[in-house]
């Protein structure tokens, strides 16, 4: 599915402005990033740093003021609305912190509703579902609707469904913002595996230092800037340089 050998997503000078005059917002001001392959990124930084508005970026759900994204060797500001669209359903899941279920569907509907969207039979998804139902160990609750989930469960099945047909590229939006420690753990240490394993690149934003201590690589923001990365860092090293970000702003 990838065009070319460069990084799974890649960012340049990277721009984005809100709104315009006097009360505009510069939420990025010239980003340029690299996510290869495989990759478990983790974006951390204060409130108002742009994390949201980068990971938006990165997933085609907004477009830049200035600056490029190229998901898989292609230019999103190239594309029309549709092409977007299509590129976005091929290659990007999305997790979110609010799951986003349909609260109508079971389990095993709502992981199978990408399939659906792209106009595919659910059943040529058969053995991947079983795969995954596995991996996100939900084997005994496929038949269940959201409500009678918990918050662990369900926000498993939210990354099932963004895993289905194997995206080349996962984006996290606080994907263990809504969980205690334990199911966030086991939430944080699937997303692993699935880059392990499958050789996704997973980019998550997160403001918890113990989340990004999983991620192969942190990058930190301040005011719309890179300011820092480094990979291998544990959770009290992080915070560290997270409360340094907060002390400077
Ligand atoms: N739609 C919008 N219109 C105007 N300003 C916006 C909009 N979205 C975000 N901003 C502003 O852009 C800046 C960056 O916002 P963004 O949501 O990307 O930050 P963040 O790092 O994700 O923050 P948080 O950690 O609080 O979620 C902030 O100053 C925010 O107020």
């Amino acid at each position: 599915m990838r065009d070319g050998d460069g990084p799974a997503v890649k960012t340049l000078s990277l721009e984005k402005v809100y709104g315009s005059g006097p009360t505009a917002v510069r939420a990025l001001r010239g980003v340029s990033l690299s996510f290869p392959d495989g990759e478990f990124a983790a974006i951390m930084g204060p409130s108002g740093s742009g994390k949201s508005t980068l990971l938006h970026l990165l997933g085609g759900l907004d477009r830049p003021t200035s600056g490029r994204v190229v998901v898989g060797g292609n230019d999103l500001s190239g594309l029309s609305d549709r092409r977007l669209t299509l590129l976005r359903r091929e290659r990007i899941g999305f997790v979110f912190q609010f799951f986003n279920l349909i609260p109508t569907l079971t389990a095993e509907e709502n992981i199978l509703l990408p399939a659906l969207i792209a106009g595919e039979r659910p059943s040529r998804y058969a053995g991947r579902l079983e795969e995954l139902l596995g991996l996100v160990g939900l084997e005994g609750r496929r038949r269940h609707r959201p409500d009678e989930l918990s918050g662990g469960e369900q926000q498993r099945v939210a990354i099932a469904r963004a895993l289905l047909r194997s995206p080349d590229i996962v984006l996290a939006d606080e994907p263990t913002g809504n969980l205690d420690s334990g199911t966030g753990t086991g939430v944080l240490e699937l997303l692993r595996e699935s880059a392990g394993r499958y050789g996704q690149t997973i980019i998550m934003v997160t403001h918890d230092p113990r989340a990004a201590s999983f991620a192969d690589r942190v990058v930190f923001l301040s005011d719309g800037r890179v300011v820092d990365e480094a990979g291998g860092l544990g959770a009290e090293a992080i915070l560290e340089r997270i409360k340094r970000l907060e002390a400077a702003g």
